[in-house]
């Protein structure tokens, strides 16, 4: 509910006990109005959940939507099915008890929806094993078939259920769904030979006709086509849109096999099914002496057939009355009327104890075998108040049926409230509200009571008609303050109510009841020789369901009236021992349109279903109440001695809060688990509080929140870096280890060339001389002689003298070659000259050493020839001679 408190003012309050005026019908509906056209269908009363029917598919039965109520606290979430569901669930669990979910509502409401929903929950939601996969299989397959044969179309509702239904879920001691038990109530027999316009038969029969295959229907003697069938047509509208006859044919046929029914058992209770339908079509005309007799033979041939009884016992049982007159037993022919009476009283009995039988094996086949002990959870889908137009014997039941409901209801929701109180320590209260049990009483007393006098009535020798039960009522209950007939009523009543009606003041408004048909409704007789023919049926299933001892029991049968009586009592019994749950179903409008929010129609039902009435008794006391730890868990910022966190007991940090606060005496009362708000307002302030405190917090923690990140961030970041620079700082010194180790290699590796480098060339000093060679001749082609005059050789290592010298060589010889290509024929002239002039001078004449360098001149030549002349001269003669010399290489 929390969750709702802040759109409380788009979607109104998702619980009624928190309406301001809550004794206010008006604001009940325009709160329900708001959600409604929300699409919001749920509201709670307290732990009540009022459902409106959308009348169209929403999207909140998903299995996420289950997941999402499972386990979680009933306030927590916006109302919903599922959170009754899971809460009885739960409670169920932990406390190991009993629990019921109580589905009312009227026709159409969503009663049946409801309950598949719910069971559709457990299903999905509950623990189960591999072989417990079959019970919830036939759980959930047991409804459709009890829809194909206990639901029909009516004005109010397409898929109308015409029994109120009680179905057990067992759970074992882990809370899985281990089996179930089915209780059904008063299935509208009538309805098998007579429907009102635009209503149809149950279902089962157009799903046969539609669905049943050709060999089927011709072994049944059927014709496709319902307009063949009286019991059919009455309504005038077999085919129903919004019904796929054929496709709910296939899901009965195969849940028939899940439920374990077989073969034998499909096909006697479709020979039953077939025969109803042609007892329909029996016509009887008069004979001569006004007797009824059948001329067209042909329907009992079939029922004779598939029923398993003599065809002529059949004919003559259908026609005639045994009478006992003494102790003999007189064969009375019957006049029309009557065989057209008998004929329909026996389609109604076949059919409603097949439907009983059908509830039993069903039963049977949900049964759980093991004897260790379960754990309940009990759906109760039953019809709602209804006033129609005209209101017979049938809404007489039902109507006491919610009276019943009502009370109980108010009962124990008082006796909770009650409990709640004294449990934790506040002092109780007491509740006005209207208590109904007066009208119960009025119905169902022991000799005085409505129920007691019909009886009278049904079984007192004598001429008893519905107009003698009428003046019987007015005789002994005449005086009641709920009960007026039109002898009775002021002269403004009177006009309102017929001289065959009786009128009851309900808990949810006057009805009027129409006395015709009460008495022979309520006997629901069969005459003894159509019973005696039926005991003896081959079928099985009309053997199970007509029992030869039923015969012997001289003693009259219990009227329909006191059965229901007896059952309601005992449904009554089995509730009181449970926990309960409640959810009461509305319908929104007449004509089943989504959207549509009739005020007027929704007004009438708030007012039936007795909410007002239960918002009342849960608003009585205290609108809000809640454990001490989720009301300070919620609320503890508004107070800084419990923000962020309480340390002591929550029910002290409780009271420090709300003094904090500032919650006046009246306003509030602590018990011993729980606080307990008395008025809506006390809680909506705190809620506003809470809302604007929210925001506070909400952006402080926005901004912690995005400090949070950077520094998350910052830190990512860093670590990252850091890991980065280690590992490259690792694959630095990786790489320098490994330069460092090459580097030692490459030393060890010369140290050791270097100590034998004078060993010839081996392994250990390859490398070494490889680059003292290299070395030097690098170094050797940077100090080559650069011409012949220069005698300078870089000196070899010892291992490359030889090589050397060789180069040396090579290199002086090249750059003779080169020196003596680059002279030109003028100067070898001149050097030759020079050679010659040598020969002649040297160790000669002073100063030749000086004269080598200098070249020859044109003018000297002249003199050296002259000289070379007189040198041969001086030669010859002895002289000596000194000429200067130009200096040439
Ligand atoms: N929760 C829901 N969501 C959608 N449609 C729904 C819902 N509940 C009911 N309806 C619609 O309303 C129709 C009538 O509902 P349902 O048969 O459950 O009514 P009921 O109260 O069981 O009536 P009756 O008393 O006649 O059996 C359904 O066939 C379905 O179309």
């Amino acid at each position: 509910m929390e969750g709702a408190l802040i759109a409380r003012d788009r979607v109104g309050v998702q619980d009624f006990v928190l309406l301001d005026s809550h004794t206010s019908e008006t604001a009940f509906l325009n709160n329900l109005r708001k959600r409604y056209q929300e699409n919001l269908i749920y509201t709670y009363i307290g732990t009540l959940l009022v459902s409106v029917n959308p009348y169209k598919e929403l999207d909140i039965y998903t299995v996420t939507q289950m997941q999402l109520y499972r386990g979680v606290n009933f306030f927590e979430l916006p109302p919903h099915l599922y959170a009754i569901a899971d809460n009885a669930y739960r409670v169920m669990c932990s406390e190991y008890n009993n629990h019921f979910i109580l589905i009312s509502g009227e026709s159409g409401a969503g009663k049946t929806e409801a309950s598949k929903k719910i069971l559709q929950y457990y299903a999905v939601t509950c623990p189960t094993t591999e072989q417990l996969q079959i019970v919830r299989d036939r759980l959930l397959l047991s409804n459709p078939v009890l829809e194909a044969f206990g639901n029909a179309k009516t004005l109010r509702n397409d898929n109308s259920s015409r029994f109120g239904k009680y179905m057990d879920i067992q759970f074992d001691f882990k809370g899985e769904p281990v089996g179930g038990h089915i209780l059904s109530y008063l299935i509208e027999k009538s309805r098998v030979v007579h429907q009102n316009h635009g209503e149809r038969n149950f279902h089962i029969f157009y799903q046969l006709l539609e669905g049943g295959d050709k060999d089927l229907l011709c072994w049944l003697g059927l014709e496709r086509n319902p307009q063949k069938y009286a019991y059919l047509i009455q309504g005038r509208c077999a085919k129903v849109f919004s019904i796929n006859d054929k496709n709910d044919w296939k899901i009965v046929r195969k849940a028939f096999s899940i439920i374990d029914f077989t073969e034998k058992d499909i096909e006697h209770l479709f020979g039953i099914v077939a025969s109803v339908l042609h007892l329909g079509n029996i016509q009887f005309e008069e004979d001569s002496n006004g007797h009824a007799i059948i001329r067209d033979g042909t329907q009992i041939k079939w029922i004779s057939k598939l029923l398993g009884v003599h065809l002529s016992i059949l004919q003559e049982a259908l026609t005639h009355r045994k009478i006992e007159a003494r102790s003999e037993e007189v064969l009375s022919p019957l006049n029309v009327d009557l065989a057209f009476y008998a004929r329909d009283a026996v389609a109604k009995a076949i059919y409603g104890r097949t439907f009983t039988w059908l509830v039993n094996k069903i039963n049977s086949s949900l049964a759980n075998k093991d004897s260790t002990r379960k754990t309940v959870i009990g759906l109760l889908d039953i019809y709602g108040f209804e006033v129609l137009d005209t209101n017979s014997f049938e809404q007489f039941c039902i109507n006491y049926c919610n009276e019943k409901l009502q009370q109980l209801l108010i009962e124990m929701t008082l006796k909770a409230e009650q409990e709640e109180y004294e449990l934790e320590g506040i002092e109780w209260e007491p509740i006005p509200y209207f208590n109904n049990k007066i009208i119960c009483d009025l119905v169902e007393q022991k000799h005085k009571g409505i129920i007691s006098i019909l009886d009278e009535e049904c079984l007192r020798p004598g001429e008893a008609t519905d107009l003698s039960f009428l003046e019987k009522l007015e005789e002994k209950v005449g005086d009641h303050a709920h009960f007026v007939t039109r002898k009775l009523a002021d002269q403004k009543t009177r006009k309102s109510i017929d001289w065959v009606d009786f009128r009851l003041l309900h808990y949810a408004g006057e009805v009027t009841y129409c006395a015709v048909g009460f008495l022979e409704k309520n006997n629901d007789l069969l005459y003894r020789n159509l019973k005696e023919v039926l005991c003896n049926s081959k079928n099985g299933i009309i053997r199970d369901c007509f029992l030869l001892s039923e015969l012997d029991n001289r003693r009259r049968p219990e009227t329909v009236a006191t059965q229901f009586k007896n059952s309601l009592m005992s449904l009554i019994e089995i509730l009181m021992s449970k926990e309960p749950s409640y959810v009461r179903c509305i319908k929104p409008n007449e004509n089943k349109e989504p959207g549509k929010f009739d005020d007027y129609l929704i007004r009438h039902q708030v007012k039936y279903l007795g909410l007002m009435e239960h918002l009342r008794v849960r608003r009585a006391g205290f609108a809000y109440r809640r454990k001490y730890e989720l009301f300070l868990q919620r609320y503890k910022s508004l107070c800084p001695a419990t923000w962020p966190h309480w340390h002591g007991p929550a029910a002290e940090g409780v009271e420090r809060l709300i003094k904090h606060i500032g919650y006046k005496p009246e306003e509030y009362k602590l018990g011993r688990t729980k606080i307990f708000i008395r008025f809506p307002k006390t809680l909506f302030a705190t809620e506003d509080a809470f809302e604007f405190r929210k925001h506070l917090l909400v952006s402080r923690l926005q901004a912690k929140y995005k400090g949070c990140l950077g520094k998350r961030e910052y830190k990512k970041k860093r670590e990252a870096a850091i890991k980065l620079e280690a590992c490259w700082r690792g694959a630095l010194a990786r790489k320098e280890a490994k330069k460092r180790t090459w580097a030692v290699q490459i030393i060890r590796k010369f140290i050791n060339g270097f100590i034998n480098r004078k060993k010839p060339l081996c392994p250990e000093n390859m490398e070494f001389v490889r680059l003292v060679q290299y070395n030097y001749l690098m170094k050797l082609r940077d100090h080559i002689p650069k011409n012949v005059l220069d005698k300078s050789w870089l000196q070899p290592p010892s291992i490359l003298e030889e090589t050397s010298e060789m180069l040396q060589k090579i290199c002086i010889r090249s750059l003779v070659r080169k020196y003596c290509r680059g002279v030109t024929a003028e100067r070898k002239v001149q050097l030759q000259q020079k050679v010659v002039a040598s020969a002649i001078f040297r160790g000669k004449k002073e100063g030749y050493l000086q004269s080598i360098n200098q070249p020859f001149m044109d003018t000297r030549l002249m003199t050296l020839n002259v000289a070379i002349n007189l040198a041969r001269l001086c030669s010859q003669t002895g002289g000596t001679w000194n000429p200067s010399w130009d200096r040439d290489p």
